[in-house]
């Protein structure tokens, strides 16, 4: 996820513009990013969920097997049977999300859409949701945010020169970058001695 993250803010240099600022602010350029930090980055936090949001990890949840048969929306689903979700349709779909294909952090920005990894809302549930969602979920948001905001709060990062970013990915169980994002890190922080500690 942190190099999904990574690349759609190379991406997007004026979210990654708005994530830097979000940093300077909060943190300031003479401190490194500490856990008390992390709820105040609300941009950041609102530019992973979208990441996760056209990028989700396991596109596919883990396969669920009914216990009892039923029928839900219509269809009949035989128990036993094996059933996959397709989040990534749901993610995308355009009577959920308008322009679904546009990388728009501001979606949840918005105090209305109150969207989480809870899987409170099935119209987003990059974690899953109900009795089997992430087991880890606590420890990953966490550590993926603190991972981010740390490298994007030291240094400044950039393609090399003549690159391009693309976005395929690989097919699998998760959801990987086909080829890896390089990226070019400049120190932005005001004390060289910050980056020994
Ligand atoms: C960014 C990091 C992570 C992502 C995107 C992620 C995503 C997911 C997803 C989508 C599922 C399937 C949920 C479902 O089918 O409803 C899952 C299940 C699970 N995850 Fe994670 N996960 C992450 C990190 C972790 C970590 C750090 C741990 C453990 C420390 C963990 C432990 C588990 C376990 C045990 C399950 C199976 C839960 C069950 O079936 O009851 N995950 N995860």
């Amino acid at each position: 996820m942190v190099e999904w993250v990574m690349a759609e803010l190379m991406q997007h240099p004026e979210a990654m513009r708005k994530v830097n600022e979000e940093l300077t602010e909060f943190v300031g350029l003479d401190s490194l990013v500490e856990e008390s930090h992390l709820p105040k980055l609300h941009y950041l936090d609102a530019f992973i969920k979208e990441t996760f949001r056209l990028h989700p990890a396991l596109p596919f949840l883990v396969p669920r097997c009914p216990s009892q048969s039923s029928t839900v929306g219509g269809y009949y689903i035989p128990k036993g049977c094996m059933v996959w979700l397709n989040v990534w349709v749901i993610h995308s779909d355009p009577k959920i999300w308008e322009n679904p294909l546009e990388f728009q952090p501001e979606r949840f920005l918005n105090e209305s859409s109150n969207l989480d990894y809870s899987g409170n809302s099935f119209n987003y549930i990059p974690v899953g949701s109900g009795r089997r969602i992430c087991a880890g979920l606590p420890l990953a948001e966490k550590t993926l945010m603190y991972i981010l905001a740390s490298l994007l709060h030291s240094f400044e990062w950039k393609l090399p020169h003549g690159t391009k970013l693309e976005f395929s990915d690989s097919f699998g169980i998760v959801t990987k970058k086909l080829n890896p994002t390089v990226a070019v890190p400049t120190p932005r922080l005001s004390n060289f001695e910050l980056y020994t500690k």
